[in-house]
């Protein structure tokens, strides 16, 4: 179709003739013109958020940007060779994370199916994005659906993402820059995308009601434990305090169910529950709606607060084994590198500073090929004649890594590539804080990251006791941590991330006295971090206890010998 023929039809949509458009998308059009006062005639590419807004934008999803990833790269898995590009936009519509073929990498940025994209109706027009904003349902827009006519060679499609409280707060998109076949061709495209939102939203569900029962079910048994439609997570009173979408859809069509108790939708309460945990056939677990219908059900009990972190099933061994304590998002991140570690691909490994980046490099290393020296070098103030000799020193093959490669300049690019170029039993290991794209000459940055490997922020990982313990214990050998100082540790921020957290618990255990870091050995948030809730005076604790010592560590949650140790401490003696 071309550019005449696209503005006239949508011209004629909207002065009310019907041209076998999707209402869908006629309605999208019409708010285009009437609403955000857009022209079909002019031609505007994508929009494009700058770094700093992409940042604040990452900062506001980052849970969900956690949560959603493996579920991410799963779909990119299913679509791999097809050309797809899968991007999550937060609630308002700018591309947050993303998974796409690095080698059309630029055709991409060009048609904004790229990072930092904001595809919001009232700015893009209709797109997949946007409307499925505004539809809340899923949507797709192929081709000269598309109100701009910069992007009516795209075909998209997207599926809205609903947090437990039932609000719409993220949307997953699947794109093709170019689609040869009819809108039906992307059927597809829908069922997968609407499939993978459906356990983001589980998944999401899952990690904020950790300490809640959880009722998943389906309309079939068979996929009930691994795959289920819907889920609601329950109060101690029974109480529906958060659901999936699918589930609001299943059970209150008519009305929110949220704060219902269980009892009013299901007949069941929740001490029906324990007998459809797991150990009985999910072909017996049959739950009975209020309404009458029939549905299987699978019941999942409240996590203790202190409960061992579960491992996923992907398991990173050998070399691998010590990086992870069983952080999903981390272990599918350690699966792949395992599985990259043989080969001499490029990796481009990116993460924020201290997420252990170099850590990873020398553990696929090691469990590469044998036989190959390891050449650390860092990319800040790197000439580049040290560069050269320095990767020539190494005689046969190695491995180079190169830290920082936002920060090589012009000059060491130039002989990094000509080194490249003269020797073909190198593999290089590059890493980067996220901030390497416009400050990497394109023709080096496709040698150096054929696959790309993410490591999660510490902050955003459920393993963090695990490495609490393995780091104290490798400073401080016999050393355990007070629950205060515990919970304090696993509640900062840690913009140093690991290298920060060895910092405080070297400083910890220089600072305890005895076997045990108590929470003043603590050392205070580097700057911005926010400081956890402040813990109460203890003097003040113990006179409001009668310096009665059991009830004050009550209070507190810890247990008397603390309480004394700290009274020991601090100096303070009780009145008289
Ligand atoms: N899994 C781990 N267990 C114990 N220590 C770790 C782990 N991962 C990283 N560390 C430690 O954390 C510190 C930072 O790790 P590393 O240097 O690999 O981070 P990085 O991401 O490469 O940092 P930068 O962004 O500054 O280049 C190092 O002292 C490293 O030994």
């Amino acid at each position: 179709m071309g550019d005449t023929d696209h503005v006239r039809e949508i011209e004629r949509v909207l002065s009310g003739s019907e041209t076998g458009r999707d209402s869908v998308v006629a309605e999208s059009w019409r708010r285009c013109v009437d609403s955000y006062g857009l022209d079909p005639a002019r031609r505007e590419s994508a929009h494009i958020v700058t770094d700093a807004q992409l940042r604040h934008h990452r900062e506001q999803s980052e849970r969900l940007i956690a949560t959603a990833r493996s579920g991410l790269q799963a779909l990119f898995r299913q679509v791999a060779g097809q050309r797809y590009v899968v991007m999550l936009a937060d609630a308002k519509g700018v591309c947050v994370d993303y998974f796409g073929d690095p080698q059309f990498e630029d055709d991409l940025r060009a048609a904004g199916l790229y990072l930092g994209s904001d595809w919001s109706e009232d700015l893009a027009g209709t797109c997949a994005v946007g409307s499925c904003i505004v539809a809340g349902h899923a949507v797709t827009i192929h081709q000269s659906d598309h109100f701009g006519l910069a992007h009516t060679p795209l075909s998209c499609t997207a599926a809205p993402i609903y947090d437990s409280t039932g609000a719409l707060t993220a949307v997953l998109d699947i794109s093709l820059l170019r689609s040869p076949g009819p809108k039906p061709s992307q059927n597809l495209a829908m069922s997968l995308v609407q499939a993978a939102a459906r356990r983001v939203e589980m998944a999401n569900l899952m990690a904020t009601t950790r300490r809640d029962w959880v009722l998943r079910f389906s309309t079939s048994p068979d996929f009930l434990e691994v795959d289920p439609d819907a889920a609601v997570a329950l109060d101690g009173g029974g109480r529906i305090v958060g659901l999936t979408r699918g589930a609001s859809e299943a059970l209150g069509a008519d009305r929110p169910v949220i704060g219902e108790r269980l009892d009013t939708v299901f007949d069941l309460s929740l001490d029906d529950l324990p007998d459809l945990m797991r150990g009985r056939p999910t072909e017996e677990r049959l739950v009975h709606l209020r309404d009458g219908r029939r549905m299987f059900g699978h019941a999942i009990a409240p996590n203790t607060p202190r409960a061992p972190v579960r491992r996923s099933a992907a398991r990173p061994g050998g070399a691998f084994a010590g990086l992870s304590g069983g952080d999903p998002a981390l272990d599918l991140t350690l699966e792949r590198a395992e599985r990259l570690a043989g080969g001499g691909i490029p990796l481009l490994i990116t993460g924020e500073t201290g997420t252990g980046k170099e850590r990873l490099a020398r553990a696929i290393h090691v469990a590469g090929p044998p036989g190959r020296s390891f050449v650390p070098l860092r990319a800040a103030g790197l000439s580049a004649r040290r560069l050269a000799e320095t990767i020539a020193a190494a005689e046969g093959p190695a491995t180079v890594f190169l830290r920082g490669i936002a920060d090589l300049s012009d000059e060491a690019q130039a002989a990094l590539l000509a080194v490249l170029d003269s020797r073909d039993d190198l593999r290089t290991i590059v890493s980067s804080r996220g901030d390497h794209a416009g400050r990497v000459r394109a023709d080096l940055l496709y040698r150096l990251a054929a696959a790309t490997l993410a490591l999660p922020a510490l902050r955003l990982r459920r393993d963090v006791d695990w490495l609490i313990d393995r780091l104290a214990r490798r400073i401080g050998g016999e050393v355990r941590l007070s629950p205060a100082a515990r919970a304090e540790l696993a509640g900062r921020d840690w913009p140093g991330n690991i290298r920060e957290l060895q910092g405080a618990l070297a400083t910890a255990v220089a600072l305890s006295e005895g076997p045990v870091i108590d929470l003043p050995d603590l050392p205070a948030p580097a700057t911005g971090t926010p400081v956890a809730p402040h813990e109460p005076d203890l003097e003040t604790v113990l006179e409001a206890c009668g310096w009665n010592m059991a009830r004050a560590a009550r209070r507190l949650g810890v247990n008397r010998s603390t309480i004394m140790r700290r009274v020991r401490r601090a100096g303070l003696v009780p009145p008289c």
